[in-house]
């Protein structure tokens, strides 16, 4: 079976957040349950590229609105991701070194997905599926069944995995003229609300949604940030497959950008080791139970509750907790975070503003406490990185959070949930932590136990080939 992963993301091509991480990883598994799976990205101008190798394995042109562009496909030649990675590259629209933000981010989307679909098109491909992943490639499946340029694939099954539902990339219909000739007739399955909505498409006209988890499939009826009634009336055709790690790349015992390893039978050396390096690095105590966040300073991670939770448990707590942060974002909240550092009790304070891939990977290693107060979370992957490297996750429930985190006082549990993303909540939930942290029995207990768990990506790469068997009568 062979089919084309379609996304802006891809680690470690280029990474901004968590759909980098499983695109990442889920093709690769997926290759290695037998199938044959391809991730095709929008060139980056960025180091992987430039340290790679391409070859051009086709050369075409596309118009976009009155302006046509000339594209190639470059694929990588060695497969080292362990799936093949083919880019698109546009000269003057997909050829720049950043993922998002730029003024024409919608025309440089439309461009890589008319690019794509001409590509297999015109190279006479058939793909026994397409799976895309987010709004920015949502308009995939309507364009297969509704252009008659792409005729030959308009039976092609299409899978739209939902990462993120809160963004739709949602644009007017001033830019209709950038999509190709279209049956009129199917143009509202484009609409949402009186704009041309791609993720709203993309739930109407793909033949199976997914999202990355089954709790966040339930909250999307009642929290999608105006498609709620959408997913209500679609709600037969999503499913929900939890997210996996890549257990290659997140190994606690071989990590190599970790100052030291933890072994998964006798975590404490190596914790300890760890939270040593990172104590010393940015001179917090190393007494003290240390609670990290690492993430997109935004609403949806709760990160504007941060500041005020930390600077009252570190006045309720003094000299009992410390805090380290790692993340950018909202301005507002980079500033507050910012300031903190000036309050009484700040030397039990560090925040690093920027984005630090190997700084993570220490951070999940080094702490003993991940904060996660998130106000939506699809899925989470912090909180699967943090079990593996034996960092107990303090996450609210939502989402894939309430679906991977057992509080510690619970049967079988290992992590502390808390009810609302809520300053008090988090609050208390430090409170918590402080006193877990004394017993160190039982901390050590918890950071076998959540060691032990396996989230790779085998299962869940599984449950998608099961899905994509399914839809396969439909060809
Ligand atoms: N400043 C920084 N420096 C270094 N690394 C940083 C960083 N900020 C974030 N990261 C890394 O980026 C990733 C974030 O993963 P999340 O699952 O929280 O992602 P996000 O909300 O972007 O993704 C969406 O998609 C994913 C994947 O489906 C869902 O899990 C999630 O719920 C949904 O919101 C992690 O690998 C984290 O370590």
């Amino acid at each position: 079976m062979k089919v084309f992963h379609l996304s802006a993301e891809c680690y470690p091509v280029a990474k901004v957040g968590g759909l980098a991480d499983v695109v990442g990883a889920l093709p690769k598994y997926q290759n290695l349950a037998g199938i044959q799976a391809s991730v095709v990205l929008p060139y980056y101008n960025r180091k992987f590229v430039q340290e790679s190798e391409f070859e051009i394995v086709f050369e075409g042109s596309t118009r976009l609105g009155r302006k046509r562009y000339d594209f190639q496909i470059q694929k990588e030649t060695t497969d080292k991701l362990g799936f093949p990675l083919y880019l698109i590259y546009v000269p003057g629209l997909l050829d720049r070194p950043e993922v998002y933000s730029y003024p024409d981010e919608r025309e440089q989307f439309i461009m890589f997905q008319l690019a794509f679909l001409d590509w297999i098109t015109w190279s006479q491909q058939k793909p026994d599926l397409i799976h895309c992943h987010d709004h920015h490639v949502g308009l995939i499946p309507f364009l297969l069944q509704h252009s008659a340029l792409y005729k030959r694939l308009a039976k092609t099954p299409t899978v739209f995995t939902i990462h993120n539902g809160q963004y739709h990339g949602a644009f007017g219909y001033d830019k209709f003229d950038y999509l190709p000739e279209v049956n009129m007739t199917y143009a509202g399955l484009l609409d949402w609300a009186g704009g041309i909505n791609p993720l709203a498409s993309a739930v109407k006209c793909c033949d199976k949604f997914t999202t990355v988890s089954p709790s966040y499939l339930e909250e999307l009826s009642y929290n999608s940030n105006g498609l709620e009634y959408l997913f209500y009336l679609e709600r037969a055709k999503g499913l929900g497959i939890i997210n996996g790690i890549d257990t290659e790349v997140w190994n606690p015992q071989t990590d190599p950008m970790l100052p030291a390893h933890i072994d998964a039978q006798k975590p404490d050396t190596g914790k300890l080791n760890n939270k040593a390096a990172l104590c010393e690095r940015f001179g917090l105590p190393l007494d003290k139970p240390l609670v990290s966040f690492i993430g997109r300073l935004v609403v949806e991670k709760g990160a504007d509750l941060i500041p005020e939770a930390i600077s009252r448990s570190l006045a309720e707590h003094a000299g009992q907790v410390s805090f380290l942060i790692l993340g950018a974002g909202d301005t507002v909240t980079e500033e507050a975070l910012q300031a903190l550092h000036t309050i009484k009790n700040a030397d039990c304070y560090k925040t690093y503003i920027g984005y630090n891939e190997q700084l993570a990977h220490q951070i999940y290693a080094g702490s003993d406490f991940l904060l996660m107060p998130s106000r939506v979370e699809p899925c989470g992957l912090n909180q699967l990185y943090a079990l593996r490297y034996g960092t107990v996750p303090m996450v609210r429930r939502t989402g894939g959070l309430k679906d991977t985190v057992l509080d510690f006082g619970d049967e079988g549990g290992y992590g502390i949930c808390f009810n609302q993303a809520s300053v008090d909540d988090i609050c208390s939930s430090i409170s918590r932590a402080i006193t877990l942290y004394q017993n160190r029995e039982h901390l050590d207990l918890l950071r076998k136990r959540m060691m032990a768990l396996n989230f790779s990506w085998n299962q869940s790469a599984q449950q998608y080939i099961n899905l994509y068997e399914s839809l396969k009568p439909i060809i």
